[in-house]
């Protein structure tokens, strides 16, 4: 199984109060061309919020604390039956630095209540509202169609919310 990561950074626009969130057009790789929030797969030896933390800067330059990272859900994707993603979300406010572009994705601060779920994951609207109103989840997201996970057809979800992430399937939150 995969082991990933998600980070939603989230500011407050200083003219208007507009609750905004961070998220990034995916230039290659998985979910190529889709919105998404900066995040990718764990490397050996990481835990999952130094992976969020690493992928947020490699991805848009922003720096963030590992331990500022405040864990949003646990999310399982399935593929053909088979356990394919474990996905490790967070969000934070607390962060420092520009958005910048890279290789593998272009930032854009939007609007909590513009996220253009019809340009994501078909599960992302499932999931990110109640994520992004500072609820955390808990889901299996069931797909079919075989590989890569990003052709596959979302097919159906269960969802527990508002639950306790204080300890992680591998014991670090
Ligand atoms: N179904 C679904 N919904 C929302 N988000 C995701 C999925 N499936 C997923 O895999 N994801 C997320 C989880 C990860 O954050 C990315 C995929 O990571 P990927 O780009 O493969 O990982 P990197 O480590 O950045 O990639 P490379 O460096 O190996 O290119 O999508």
């Amino acid at each position: 199984m995969i082991e990933a990561t998600l980070c939603f950074p989230l500011r407050n626009r200083s003219d208007d109060g507009t609750d905004e969130v961070l998220l990034i057009e995916k230039r290659r790789g998985l979910g190529e061309g889709w919105y998404n929030g900066p995040g990718g797969k764990r490397e050996t030896g990481e835990t999952f919020r130094e992976c969020a933390a690493r992928e947020t800067r490699e991805e848009v330059g922003l720096e963030v604390e590992p331990a500022a990272l405040e864990k949003a859900g646990e999310l399982t994707f399935l593929l053909d039956g088979e356990g394919h993603t474990n996905c490790h979300v967070y969000r934070t406010r607390s962060f420092t630095g520009e958005p910048t572009a890279s290789d593998e994705a272009r930032p854009e601060w939007v609007s909590v209540d513009e996220v253009p779920y019809d340009q994501m994951w078909d599960d992302d609207s499932r999931w990110l509202p109640g994520v992004l109103e500072g609820r955390t989840v808990r889901g299996e997201f069931r797909f079919a169609g075989g590989e890569p996970l990003d052709e596959a057809a979302f097919v159906d979800h269960d969802l527990e919310w508002d639950v306790s992430l204080e300890s992680g399937r591998d014991g670090s939150p």
